[in-house]
């Protein structure tokens, strides 16, 4: 089997260009149990979501999660699906076209793409667009401000298995996290100010991560530390006493302990308290999507007023707000560091060496 993939050479006649690439988890491409099954078999088929043998995964997911979850899932997002399509990709666009509009505005011209984990476009297919467009210099993106192996390196993974089928592979850059960065934690405390000023304070604000299972932790995945790091210096920033705010971890998938406190629980037991308004900021996700939207916005609020809450808030994530905007692009162009964004082609000598071997007739 020929180790590399049969595309067109790299283009060494043309301008070499810095590529930034945001990869997000991924959606499906309807509202729909057809086409949620499959985003869901790639999503669940990959070992750096489920660790459990193969054989014995693959056969739950196909008797057990594939027949059922789909169709549940499919209403679910449905009842937030956007004119434009899946909340998480609507998002995930705009907020790669305000980076580019951000930076072409002053006078930066660095590829600025996106792409999803899972799914499509994929990885694979953006890079291969970008190689097209003369890359020479990647960025990595993936869109998690806390690292965790799940996310991150899945993303790693889908970047480096595309650059195996490459001869002439890119200089390589992976942005791993952002979790502490005083740019994010101080967007955070904007739009949570922004919402206060609106809406007066909540007596008690909830920071709701995406859960994992327990035993990633004790493993040694950051992922739980970055969370309670990122929740710290917001309540630091805001300067909010240790009773007014509160983690929790949400969106638990099967029966293994998970990282706790679970969020749904934890606030039907508030509102049973007598805690009568909470304020739920989900920091975790880049962009609002069925998690953020439907799990909290709906389901959560529901199960809170329920259990006798009085007021339910829901505080959008940061998305494409253009006071995140700009301190992304300015988080983004550290790593960038000293790479232009776009080079004259290669130098004389490598493009008279590649006439050569054309001349010899030599296969590329
Ligand atoms: C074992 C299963 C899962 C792990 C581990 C997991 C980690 C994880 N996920 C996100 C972000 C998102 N997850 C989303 C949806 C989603 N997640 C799981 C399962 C695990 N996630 C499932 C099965 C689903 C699909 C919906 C469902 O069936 O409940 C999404 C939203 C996608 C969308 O289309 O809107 C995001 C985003 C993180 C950050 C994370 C680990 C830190
Ligand atoms: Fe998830
Ligand atoms: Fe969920």
């Amino acid at each position: 089997m020929a180790r590399y993939a049969p595309e067109p050479p790299f283009r060494h006649d043309r301008p070499q260009r810095t590529g930034v690439l945001l990869v997000n988890l991924g959606t499906p491409a309807a509202p729909t149990p057809e086409a949620v099954r499959p985003f869901l078999r790639e999503f669940l088929s990959d070992p750096r979501v489920i660790e459990l043998p193969r054989w014995l995964w693959q056969t739950i997911l196909h008797l057990f999660i594939l027949p059922r979850r789909p169709k549940a899932n499919a209403q679910k997002y449905a009842s937030i699906w956007l004119d434009e399509g899946s909340p998480l990709e609507v998002y995930t666009e705009r907020l790669t076209h305000a980076l580019e509009s951000h930076w072409t505005e002053r006078g930066r011209e660095p590829l600025v793409r996106w792409a999803m984990r899972y799914g499509e476009p994929s990885v694979a297919k953006v890079l291969a667009r970008m190689k097209e467009e003369g890359l020479r210099r990647l960025l990595v993106v993936p869109l998690y401000p806390q690292y965790c192996a799940s996310t991150t390196a899945s993303v790693f993974d889908a970047v480096a298995a595309e650059l195996m089928r490459w001869r002439d592979v890119p200089e390589l850059r992976l942005v791993r996290h952002w979790h502490d960065d005083p740019r994010y934690i101080e967007a955070l405390a904007q739009t949570l100010e922004t919402h206060w000023a609106q809406h007066g304070r909540p007596d008690k604000l909830i920071l709701s991560f995406h859960g994992m299972p327990r035993r990633t932790l004790e493993l040694g995945d950051p992922y739980h530390c970055e969370c309670h790091k990122t929740a710290r210096l917001v309540a630091e920033r805001l300067r909010l006493a240790p009773d007014q705010w509160l983690v929790t971890f949400q969106s638990r998938f099967g029966r293994a302990r998970w990282l706790e406190p679970y969020t749904q629980p934890t606030l039907e037991r508030l509102a049973r308290e007598g805690v009568a308004r909470v304020d739920v900021l989900c920091p975790g996700f880049a962009t609002d999507c069925l998690e953020t939207l439907e799990e909290i916005g709906m389901e959560c609020r529901t199960a809170f007023l329920e259990a006798g809450g009085k007021q339910f808030h829901y505080v959008p994530c940061l998305n494409d707000s253009p006071f995140w905007v700009e301190r992304f692009a300015a988080l983004l162009e550290d790593h960038l560091g000293q790479w232009p964004d776009r080079t004259p082609a290669t130098d004389e000598e490598q493009q008279a060496r590649l006439a050569r071997a054309k001349a010899m007739g030599a296969k590329q």
